[in-house]
């Protein structure tokens, strides 16, 4: 059992947290068909490229400021209800834009259910801004110059997420520039789908303090050392590997042999509806099919929480309350 554990997530996607439940409310709300995508309380698709798709199209039926608010004090309240003190959440004001409502309005739906949350429960949260690499470098810059003009207090962080098999991340190096011109921490998703050459293209062209899964670094040793000499946090999502099919299965998950290799490892659910999971249930996986103590994973919640990008200050809070 985890439930008394306090609970940190640094990697969650916002569109990725969508209950179920509440999609098809939206759809119906709207009166959007996502029969394709959405079918028996369970999201439809069957590769990653399929899951991209479907991400998208189940993101089309959140479309105001105040469905914004909704889902993000939605998730939010979940992981408050779980004794999670604090979330990084994924955002991408390039999706307001595409849906026609704007940057500016998605941003503040989202940072009023933030607002709304936290006057409940206390949860602090932080929104990373990202670009999605299937829609090329410039829209990614554009997601950068964006995420630096806004002065949103709320936006700490850039990241680079979408189809990794498209181009290389030295393509996007510009975007990461940007970003780290004006002291936004940086976290850009590698070796989930690519392999270890991946990480070690983000390590060369971006120099970020953490990696978004980075789990297949573990095909190169060397570069399992190099993770673990710079101090590198991974954002590992275990659940999502596996239903992605990065690993047949969790004992052949690599989590386990990257901590004991010396590399700085978190554990946070990714996309959970769409994987079936949860940040509950990732940390009971933690507990349960990885085997580790309940020290141990206080000891990936305090990583991740050293790793936060946040001010000294609330660090400090955060790392009084585990
Ligand atoms: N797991 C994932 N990998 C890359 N891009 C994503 N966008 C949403 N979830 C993602
Ligand atoms: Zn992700």
């Amino acid at each position: 059992m985890t439930s008394h554990l306090k609970k940190v997530e640094l990697h969650c996607h916002l569109e990725g947290a969508a209950p179920p439940a509440l999609t098809a409310a939206q759809a119906r709300k709207y009166g959007v068909d996502i029969s394709a995508e959405l079918r028996d309380g369970a999201y439809v698709w069957h590769d990653f490229a399929s899951f991209l798709v479907c991400y998208d199209k189940i993101s089309e039926v959140y479309r105001t400021e105040e469905d914004y608010a909704l889902l993000t004090e939605t998730y939010l309240d979940e992981l408050a209800g779980i004794n999670t003190i604090y979330s990084e959440l994924i955002v991408s004001p390039d999706h307001g834009k595409r849906i026609g409502l704007g940057a500016d309005a998605y941003m503040s739906g989202i940072c009023e259910g933030i607002r709304r949350a936290r006057e409940k429960s206390g949860i602090e949260a932080r929104l990373i801004v990202t670009g999605e690499r299937h829609f090329g470098p410039e829209s990614v810059i554009g997601a950068a110059e964006y995420a630096v003009k806004a002065g949103n207090p709320l936006i700490t962080g850039f990241n680079l997420a979408g189809e990794e098999r498209m181009g290389r991340v030295a393509d996007y190096a510009r975007a990461f520039d940007i970003a780290r011109d004006a002291g936004l921490g940086l976290t850009i998703h590698a070796g989930e789908v690519c392999g270890a050459f991946s990480v070690t293209d983000a390590l060369d062209a971006v120099r970020p303090s953490r990696i978004g899964h980075g789990v297949r670094a573990v095909e190169d040793i060397d570069l399992v050392k190099r993770l673990a000499d710079l101090g590198t946090v991974l954002e590992v999502c275990p659940g999502s590997n596996i239903a992605l099919g990065v690993f047949p299965d969790f004992a052949s998950h690599p989590l386990r042999r990257l901590k004991e290799a010396g590399v700085r490892v978190t554990i946070s659910s990714d996309d959970p509806p769409f994987f079936h999971t949860s940040l509950e249930r990732e940390y009971e996986l933690a507990a349960g099919a990885f085997g580790f103590s309940d020290a141990e994973i206080n000891g990936m919640t305090q990583t991740a929480i050293e790793a936060a990008f946040v001010d000294e200050e609330t660090r400090k809070a955060l790392l009084a309350r585990i």
